[in-house]
């Protein structure tokens, strides 16, 4: 078999369009213009990468952007004063702080002094509680954006066997919450489950976040299965320079899967639109305006 291939960076770039839409009904329908404050601190690389792209497709969509980057030695006490400030102001929906942050905050106490219906990431331990129970919350983006795509690729994923092999708070843990909610039997692996191989074998869905560079392989894979390939991992290339891999192993898993992610251009980019995506829906519901439907949990 040769998995079909779920092409992340077209549906990432289908829900952008999806969200524009809606970006511009508001403002033709209620003056308003939906606002996502991101916040930096430090000048780690990647995250640099990442703030930037959220900015740019903020704008893109129609939404304003406000961008705040501070000093790598900024005081918890400014950066809860900031969180403060964008908690009290009326043209932010969406509160954002990139991770990870410099190791003298407490990321904790940083993400639960957001105000939850402005935490678009999801994060803050009030949205994580409401996920748990099944109620309306922010839901994290990037299990958000996975959910999406199985829902498309599966219709409905009722009575499935999903395996999630991570139990991060970002990713794992709302990762299973989100598949119990649409009704799959859920199994959460991590470094000390018993007999992966067996476990993993069994999953009709395989959700692969645990940041190790292709450690699942083709031969784990029940035939047909769901491959979703969260890890976002750089290695050595062959002959020099580096590349990006995700937690499995890609040749030999769609060789067996039905289908799977790759990566790049898989999960990745779909993060970036679910938070598009969250911070309309959070500018609705401060609004009491409808939300619109498949673009939340
Ligand atoms: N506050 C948050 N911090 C972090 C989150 C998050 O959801 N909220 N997630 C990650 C980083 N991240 C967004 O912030 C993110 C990671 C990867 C991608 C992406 O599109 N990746 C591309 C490859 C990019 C590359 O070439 O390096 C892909 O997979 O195709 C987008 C966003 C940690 N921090």
């Amino acid at each position: 078999m040769t998995a079909t291939i779920i092409d992340g960076k077209a549906f990432a770039a289908k829900v952008r369009g999806q969200v524009a839409e809606q970006v511009a009904r508001l403002k033709a329908d209620h003056g308003l213009i939906p606002g996502l404050a991101v916040v930096l601190v430090g000048a780690d690389p990647a995250s640099e990468v990442y703030v930037r792209s959220k900015g740019k497709m903020t704008v893109e969509v129609g939404m304003n952007s406000f961008e705040h980057k501070l000093a790598a030695d900024t005081s918890e006490a400014d950066l809860l004063a900031l969180i403060d400030k964008l908690n009290n102001d009326p043209q932010v929906n969406g509160i954002l702080v990139q991770l990870p942050l410099p190791d003298h905050l407490n990321e904790d106490l940083v993400i639960n002094s957001i105000a939850p219906q402005k935490d678009v990431d999801g994060f803050h331990i009030s949205n994580v509680g409401l996920l748990g129970t099944g109620q309306k919350s922010m839901v994290p983006c990037t299990p958000l954006g996975c959910l999406m795509m199985l829902r498309a690729h599966h219709g409905s994923l009722s009575g499935l066997d999903a395996v999630v092999i991570g139990r991060s708070n970002i990713v794992g843990k709302p990762m299973a919450q989100l598949l119990l909610g649409d009704s799959c039997t859920v199994t959460v692996a991590h470094s000390r489950t018993r007999d992966l191989p067996a476990v993993v074998r069994r999953a009709d869905i395989v959700v692969a976040a645990v940041g190790r560079a292709q450690m699942v392989p083709g031969d784990w894979i029940k035939p047909g299965a769901t491959v979703i390939d969260v890890g976002i991992n750089r290695i050595e290339k062959d002959g020099g320079g580096t590349r990006l891999v995700g937690d499995v192993d890609y040749d030999s898993c769609a060789a067996v899967a039905g289908a799977i992610t790759p990566v790049p251009g898989g999960v990745g980019p779909m993060t970036i639109a679910c938070l598009l995506a969250n911070t309309l829906t959070a500018t609705c519901r401060d609004n009491n305006i409808p939300e619109t439907t498949g673009l939340t949990a």
